[in-house]
């Protein structure tokens, strides 16, 4: 298995360009199978996750072709309707297609994705929103197995606002028969990129980016052109990058908008930072101040920048709490800093970090994707070398990584494994 080599303690100093949104990437191709005619998409990230999706449509058969600068996507027959074991263990988001499937073809086959690093990521509302809907849900042999003539919009409640539940949910809405409101929706920014692709291919979609969403139904859609929204996970990634290190970067392409809570908890704790139309300027004079972090759904401040936020609290001066409201067990990245020499202790869903001058280069494991950021920008600031490894969950979200902190004067390589 490939690890990551970092020779650390380099200020980062350039500009990286920020890429396309995973978060929105995948929901964005899940929708396609919703309506034939072709769907030219752009700034479409080169992820792992992202050939996943293009795989499972692949196996739908559906046509996925990738062009130099976008990827075209046709759906004019989809072949079968069932979501393998195989892919859906490799990601969560595969659970996605469910909703399209069942919108438009009357029936689904989807694996149950089950847990992963972070915590127990059950898909009840998705299953509770689609019966609600008028769909016969049942599970067997580890499968979701819904089917419905057609679906029927309806009134439908999160007891929590669930991202890729409202994104199935109002993909499956958008082919169902009348009116379907979905109350308490997530507010992700993804969420109103989907809404927005969806609405040029003739789906009539009002409220998202707000917790109330309303859909008519439309018979069918046809194709459309897109420009996926940029990531503000992978920009925050490389702000905190900067920050960690004492650097000045420019974060090109971004949607400073989208980024708010990191922005105000940056500047908090001593960042300085210039917010332009598409592009954040950071620089570090001196040695950064402890805050606290509470993640919560947007626009609160996002569950997957707590690992590098952690991170970054390890050298800051001072004590912060840093607390997981989203996902019970999302601090396996705490075990691997202490490896680094940060003072961190666990209590319940918050750490208490005890900040220190300086973090040592350690080997160290990544559980997942954003685990596997924190460690790598703690590695950026550590004295020494630190090799990190289970870089395979780095991949399903992060592009061109090496290639993007190099062009910031970092030193970062890839050791190949057997
Ligand atoms: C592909 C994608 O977009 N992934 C993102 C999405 O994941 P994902 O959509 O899986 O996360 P959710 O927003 O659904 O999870 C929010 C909370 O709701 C709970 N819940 C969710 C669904 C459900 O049926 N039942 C239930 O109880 C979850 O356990 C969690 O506590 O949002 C998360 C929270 O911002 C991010 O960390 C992930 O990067
Ligand atoms: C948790 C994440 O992704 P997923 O929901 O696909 O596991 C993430 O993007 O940080």
């Amino acid at each position: 298995m490939d690890q990551i080599i970092i020779q650390g303690g380099r200020p980062l100093r350039g500009e990286v360009r920020t890429s396309g949104a995973k978060n929105a990437a995948l929901p964005i191709l899940a929708s396609t199978i919703l309506g034939g005619g072709e769907c030219v998409l752009s700034n479409m990230p080169r992820v792992v996750d992202v050939l996943t999706m293009g795989k499972l449509l692949g196996m739908l058969g559906i046509s996925v072709a990738q062009e130099a600068n976008h990827t075209i996507v046709e759906a004019q027959a989809v072949a079968s309707t069932e979501a393998p074991y195989d892919l859906v263990r490799t990601m969560r988001a595969s659970v996605l297609v469910l909703g399209p499937l069942v919108a438009r073809l009357g029936e689904a086959k989807v694996s149950l994705p089950g847990g992963c690093a972070i915590g127990s990521r059950p898909v009840n509302f998705h299953l509770a929103g689609l019966e609600k809907m008028g769909a016969t849900v049942e599970i067997e042999h580890g499968y979701i197995k819904a089917t419905a003539r057609r679906l029927k919009g309806a009134r439908i409640y999160f007891d929590t606002p669930s991202v890729t539940g409202t994104e199935n949910l109002m993909m499956a809405a958008v082919l169902a028969e009348g009116t379907t409101v979905l109350e308490n929706a997530a507010k992700e920014p993804e969420i109103s990129d989907l809404a927005a692709f969806l609405t040029k291919r003739g789906a009539r979609i009002t409220g998202a980016g707000t917790d109330m969403i309303t859909i008519e139904g439309v018979t069918g859609l046809h194709g459309a052109d897109h420009a996926v929204i940029p990531d503000r996970i992978e920009a925050g990634t490389y702000l905190v990058a900067g920050a960690i290190t004492g650097g000045e970067v420019v974060i090109d392409d971004c949607r400073p908008e989208h980024m708010e809570p990191l922005l105000m908890k940056l500047r908090e704790s001593g960042v300085e930072l210039i917010e332009e139309k598409e592009r954040i300027r950071l620089k570090v004079t001196g040695r950064l101040k402890g805050t606290n972090v509470r993640t919560s759904p947007h626009p609160g401040f996002p569950t997957d920048m707590q690992a590098q936020f952690v991170a970054l609290m390890s050298v800051a001066e001072g004590t912060s709490v840093v607390t997981e409201t989203i996902f019970e067990s999302r601090f396996m990245h705490v075990e691997e800093l202490r490896r680094m020499g940060a003072d961190i202790r666990v209590e319940g869903n918050r750490v208490v970090i005890t900040g220190k001058e300086r973090l040592t280069g350690a080997p160290v494991m990544a559980s997942d994707l954003r685990a596997s950021a924190g460690l790598i920008v703690a590695g950026l600031a550590a004295e020494g070398t630190t090799e990190v490894s289970r870089v395979y969950h780095l991949d399903r979200g992060y592009e061109r990584l090496e290639e993007k902190f190099r062009a910031l004067g970092a030193s970062v390589e890839r050791r190949k494994g057997k």
